[in-house]
């Protein structure tokens, strides 16, 4: 299956499990892969065949922004939940990065796949 991604999207959100995590935005690295039917695009050339990855990350970063958060986990889930809905897309994989988690590490990060069944 063709593939759209999106990768290393940073978006400055509320998200952790203290307190003080919730008082000061942390930035997160988001990467997206989403199946795509690439080839209908390509023959077309109408972005309305497309999947659009300029408001597919606008969405992304929208929903983000618009709560905070306590665990990566929780946020991974509905930015997948999300792109399945809005976007039509099948399968999805969301990586959400926390750089500043762990001062130890280059970032913590869950990685999620969601598949939708055909109806
Ligand atoms: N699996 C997870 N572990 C932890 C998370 C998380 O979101 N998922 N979050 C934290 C804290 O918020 C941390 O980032 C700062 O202390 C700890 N573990």
């Amino acid at each position: 299956m063709d593939k759209v991604l999106v990768e290393g999207l940073r978006v400055d959100a509320y998200i952790g499990v203290h307190d003080w995590e919730h008082e000061r935005e942390q930035p997160l690295i988001i990467d997206l892969e989403m199946d795509w039917d690439n080839a209908r695009a390509a023959t077309t050339n109408d972005l309305a065949d497309a999947l659009d990855y300029s408001t597919l990350s606008e969405a992304v970063i929208k929903l983000v922004k618009a709560q905070s958060w306590q665990l990566i986990e929780t946020l991974a889930e509905a930015v997948a939940a999300m792109i399945m809905q809005d976007f039509k897309v099948m399968r999805v994989q969301v990586k959400v990065g926390k750089p500043q988690a762990i001062v130890a590490a280059r970032q913590a990060a869950v990685i999620i796949v969601r598949q939708q069944t055909p109806a």
